[in-house]
């Protein structure tokens, strides 16, 4: 059976725009380089807000406030399954450090779809465009 994940992603804004992280190389190259928005999984004992706290900090050094859902996606990879609360977020300090993550961009909500999205995001994306 397919390992099943619990996983937070931030939808940070930043005034009328968005933060968009790209993966690096990953085990699984459809994962691999794509974009996603921060986050993880959320651990045994973990409310989904401490769980997303905890990423950013630790992918970012990013202070952020859970400000309320977006959108919870059930995707199944090849290899695993995810359900993904995506969360609406705002930063309290703005410089960010890539701890895990190749490259970000801020983009406005039309742009997203400039981007390679890892297949579970893709709903995120729309709702946000919608
Ligand atoms: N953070 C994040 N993960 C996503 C997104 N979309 C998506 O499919 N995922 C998948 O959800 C899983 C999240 O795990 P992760 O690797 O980021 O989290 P983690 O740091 O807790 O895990 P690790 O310690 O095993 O590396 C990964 O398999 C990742 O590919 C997204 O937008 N944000």
């Amino acid at each position: 059976m397919k390992k099943h994940h619990e996983v937070v992603a931030a939808i940070i804004q930043r005034g009328d725009e968005i933060l968009c992280l790209q993966r690096g190389a990953s085990k699984y190259d459809y994962i691999g380089y794509k974009w996603e928005f921060p986050g993880g999984k959320v651990e045994a004992g973990e409310t989904q807000e401490q769980a997303l706290v905890r990423e950013i900090k630790e992918e970012l050094a990013l202070d952020i406030q859970v400000e309320g859902p977006l959108l919870t996606v059930e995707h199944e990879y090849p290899d695993f399954i995810i359900t993904m609360h995506g969360l609406h977020c705002t930063t309290l300090n703005s410089e960010l450090v890539l701890h895990e993550h190749q490259a970000y961009k801020w983009l406005r909500a039309e742009e997203l779809s400039t981007l390679d999205w890892a297949a579970a995001d893709v709903p995120l994306v729309e709702k946000l465009q919608a």
